[in-house]
């Protein structure tokens, strides 16, 4: 019988989904990386990868660690999801693979650019407007207001109801974590949130020239049932927000916080899409996703069982000092490439081309106006299980 060479497993006794460690996740996540590849978080009886190799190699490989089980701490296995199991992100191959194929030609970079006039020119707008105001909250008056905007008109909702949209995806990442009191202060309202958002999945709902019609002229071709188009639209409308707001709010904290940096972008404007694969990899809007084992398997020696969670921390893997030159310092020269922030394999984000022109379109924009921004007051925290940004951003901007 062969002796595997099994080490005695890492353990710790953090609680990740606490408001402590959310509050301040980076000491916590260069602790776990120090542990070891694979570290035993006794608070949940779950695994946690916290390195950029084993993240990595966890998220390439599907067979072993899937999704299908759902992707947050429950396990569909044993315990009923709180809502029907999306079919691209808590799927597996062969179902994963006939919806992505779908969602990946809809929301291709051709696809997108389509939309890189009217972004630009909403990102113009709302610029001009906060250089009229001066002072403004970035994340109410920008980072909310702009995706709030461009997204589900690019989708193709009605503007009615849109204020449903920011808590559908405050429960939506909240569920991924355990039923804490971020789970349910953000299942207060769940049922007429669910309903809306429900009553935008089907055709009747969607506008003739939209990204969510694409989804169903997919059915109309014989890729999707009705059904599933429907279930594809309720995935726009999770992933499609809430992510992007809290890109977009560590971006301006970013470049506020770094006055300097700003001053390089402004200097390069070349940079501008490359600084907001550094700003993901900094301060990553997305900070966890878990998988399931369907298999024992061993990771640097450390025997992990068959059917068990594994948390796997893209936030972490982005400050790995075997993988990054001083990690824990914001440079917009950085080639951040490789980041796990929309994490990567077959479930690696897609929708990151949609991410990425926001981006470009209000960062250009403020680029060419904007010679510094100024912290006017504290910022807030906004907790949630899975994302990390701002409540609140005070600011001032100062016109080039
Ligand atoms: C800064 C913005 C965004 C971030 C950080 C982000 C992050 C991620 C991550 C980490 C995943 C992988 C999940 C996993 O491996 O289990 C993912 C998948 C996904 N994202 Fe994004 N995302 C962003 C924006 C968007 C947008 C704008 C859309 C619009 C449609 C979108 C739609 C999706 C969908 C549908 C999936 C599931 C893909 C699959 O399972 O094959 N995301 N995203
Ligand atoms: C950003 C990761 O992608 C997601 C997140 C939440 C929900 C869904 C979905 O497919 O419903 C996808």
């Amino acid at each position: 019988m062969s002796m595997e060479a099994t080490v005695d497993r890492p353990v710790s006794t953090i609680d990740p989904f606490s408001h402590a460690f959310l509050s301040d996740p980076y000491p916590h996540h260069e602790a776990m990386r120090e542990a070891g590849p694979v570290v035993w978080l006794e608070h949940y009886g779950i695994w946690a990868m916290a390195r950029h190799q084993e993240v990595r190699d966890a998220l390439t490989d599907w067979q072993t660690y899937c999704s299908g089980a759902g992707v947050g701490l429950s396990d569909f296995r044993k315990e009923p999801p709180w809502r029907p199991p999306s079919i691209i992100l808590e799927a597996d191959p062969p179902l994963h693979t006939r919806t992505r194929a779908v969602l990946t030609r809809i929301l291709s970079p051709a696809a997108i650019n389509i939309l890189r006039e009217t972004f630009a020119r909403e990102a113009e707008a709302l610029v001009d407007r906060l250089l009229e105001q001066r002072e403004f909250d970035g994340v109410a008056d920008l980072a909310e207001a702009y995706p709030l905007k461009v997204f589900p008109d690019a989708v193709g909702i009605s503007e009615e109801g849109r204020e449903n949209l920011l808590p559908y995806g405050s429960m939506v990442f909240n569920s991924f974590g355990p039923r804490n009191d971020l789970f349910d202060k953000a299942m207060a309202n769940a049922g007429p949130v669910r309903d809306w958002i429900m009553s935008k999945c089907s055709r009747a709902a969607l506008a003739p020239s939209g990204l969510g019609m694409r989804i169903f002229e997919a059915v109309d071709a014989g890729e999707l049932s009705e059904a599933e188009a429907g279930m594809l639209v309720r995935s726009f409308l999770s992933a499609g927000i809430d992510t992007t707001v809290y890109g977009l709010g560590n971006a301006l904290y970013c470049f506020a916080s770094n006055p300097e940096q700003w001053t390089i972008l402004r200097e390069s404007p070349n940079l501008i899409r490359g600084s907001f694969e550094e700003v993901l990899r900094f301060e990553a809007p997305v900070q966890t996703f878990f998988r399931t084992t369907t298999k024992a398997v061993d990771v640097g020696g450390v025997h992990i069982g068959d059917g068990e969670k594994v948390l796997l921390f893209l936030a972490a893997a982005n400050r790995d000092p075997r993988r990054w030159d001083k990690p824990d310092t914001f440079d917009v020269r950085r080639r951040a490439t490789g980041h796990m922030t929309f994490g990567t394999g077959i479930h690696g984000c897609v929708g990151q081309a949609v991410a990425r022109l926001e981006s470009e379109a209000i960062f250009g924009a403020l680029a060419r106006r904007v010679a510094s921004f100024e912290m006017t007051g504290q910022p807030e925290r906004r907790l949630n299980n899975t994302l990390r940004g701002l409540d609140t951003l005070p600011l001032r901007v100062v016109p080039v």
